[in-house]
């Protein structure tokens, strides 16, 4: 039965998601309220810019106080999409004590203060959710909290950040330049307020401490998690990428030690072969896969940024706790009981793809592989090739088995101080095979 005493829902922030969660509650207002069983209501709309044209939005709704607003009493949820650490972090608080339960989208402050927010959530018996903040419209953290809860989760692995791989797959397939397609991706709404966070990977690198987290019963810190954006990747390692049959795409990979005793947590760029069904994820998509020991492999697509798919994350979980209210029955808190410790990078098995500038002469070859040899680095394969100048030089391209990164990096380190070796023009972590 309907119940005819809406529930009031608080904004917090009305940029590129705040505007597009407006616009649902208004468009969807029936629907919705029929799916929760009683009407939602826009109760207030806290804004930095007041003066801004806002839409569809009752002006008398706006206002520049978020914390008058959050500590009115009559709050049933607060929608947190400001972004960044503070004010978000103390505004949710607040709110969690003056009677709200809480729906963001706020990954960075998740990743950082996570384990804060779900003890205060739990103190006083509201709700913390957060959908959108991993992969936007993409189900993954109620997948992991709730259908996976009776698995065991061994690895999550995937294309977590809307920006790079757009601007990656523009720098690919349209030979597009770095800052061009950053500013397309800005225009588009998908980076963040500083995009900064996406191209240096601390985005992804949020998102993969939030996954690890969920996935493994943990508590993993953005902190915790080996982080390299995409700066540094040229169009030359693209270039190289494809002449291996590869494309190059930020990672972030989650992994549960085969002793089950730790877990790691690493995002950077790597090279992946074109067959792989993450070389197909192309623009602002996002795809994750979870390998769990009962259910396999399991593969997750769609959006990953943008107004409205981040938006409809945030409304599934508006519907979630508007419900769960209702029935006085708070979902699922933090699950870390297992309380695994991190491994840092270098315990880490991975692959490398290096590109060397060497010396075009007889014993090059057999030096270079002696230093593998002394790292216990196996080769996989090696491409070399002269060049057509007069420079005297020739490009290497190697390709290892899997190895620790502690050992591939000391590898890289000795090959450096080979007199034959003039340069080290790229190294690249392969995944996927
Ligand atoms: N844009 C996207 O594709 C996605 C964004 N997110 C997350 O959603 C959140 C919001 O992102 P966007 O909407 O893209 O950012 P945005 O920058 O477009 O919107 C944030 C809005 O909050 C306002 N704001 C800042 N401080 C405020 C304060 N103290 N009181 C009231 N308003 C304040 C800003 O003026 C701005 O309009 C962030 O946590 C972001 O990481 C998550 C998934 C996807
Ligand atoms: N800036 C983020 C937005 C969604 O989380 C991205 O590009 O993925
Ligand atoms: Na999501």
């Amino acid at each position: 039965m309907m119940r005819t005493r809406p529930l009031k829902v608080a904004l917090l922030g009305c940029g590129v998601v705040g505007s597009e969660v407006a616009r649902i509650m208004t468009t969807h207002a029936d629907d919705l309220a029929a799916r929760i069983g009683a009407p939602v209501e826009l109760a207030g709309v806290a804004v930095r810019r007041p003066s801004k044209v806002r839409e569809g939005i009752d002006p008398a709704l706006i206002t520049t106080d978020a914390t008058a607003l959050v500590k009115r009493g009559d709050i049933d949820v607060v929608v947190e999409v400001i972004g960044g650490i503070e004010p978000a972090r103390t505004l949710i608080r607040t709110a969690f004590e003056h009677g709200a339960s809480v729906v963001s989208a706020n990954k960075a402050l998740l990743a950082e203060d996570g384990a804060a927010l779900h003890a205060d959530a739990e103190r006083y018996g509201r709700d913390l959710y957060y959908e959108a903040a991993v992969a936007g419209a993409i189900p993954l953290v109620r997948p992991l909290r709730e259908s996976l809860a009776g698995d065991k989760v061994n690895r999550v692995l995937g294309i977590v950040n809307g920006t790079t791989n757009f601007i990656l797959d523009k720098m690919d397939t349209s030979g597009a330049g770095y800052s061009e397609a950053l500013d397309e991706a800005t225009a588009l709404g998908y980076a963040e307020a500083d995009p900064t966070a996406d191209v240096e990977g601390f985005d992804a690198a949020a998102k993969a401490a939030i996954l690890a987290g969920i996935a493994f019963h943990t508590r993993v810190k953005i902190g915790d998690v080996h982080r390299e954006g995409i700066t540094e990747v040229t169009a030359a390692d693209i270039a190289s990428a494809r002449r291996m049959g590869c494309t190059v795409k930020l990672l972030a990979i989650c992994e549960r030690a085969a002793d089950g005793r730790s877990v790691t947590a690493r995002v950077h760029p790597a090279m992946i072969p074109l067959s792989h069904p993450l070389a197909s994820v192309r623009e602002a998509y996002n795809a994750v896969f979870i390998e769990a020991d009962a259910a396999g492999q399991l593969m997750f697509y769609g959006p990953g940024a943008g107004g409205a798919p981040t938006a409809s994350a945030v409304l599934g979980d508006l519907v979630a706790v508007c419900r769960n209210k209702l029935n006085a029955a708070p979902g699922p808190g933090e699950s870390a009981y297992t309380r695994l410790p991190v491994s840092p990078m270098g315990d880490v098995v991975t692959r490398y793809h290096i590109s060397l500038d060497v010396a075009d002469k007889p014993g090059v070859l057999a030096q270079v592989a002696t230093v593998f040899a002394e790292q216990g680095v196996s080769i996989d394969t090696v491409r070399q090739k002269g060049r057509q100048d007069s420079s005297g030089e020739a490009s290497l391209v190697v390709v290892t088995h899997r190895a620790p990164d502690a050992a591939l990096s000391g590898t890289v380190e000795a090959l450096r101080k080979l007199d034959t070796v003039r340069g080290v023009a790229s190294i690249m972590r392969v995944e996927g095979e």
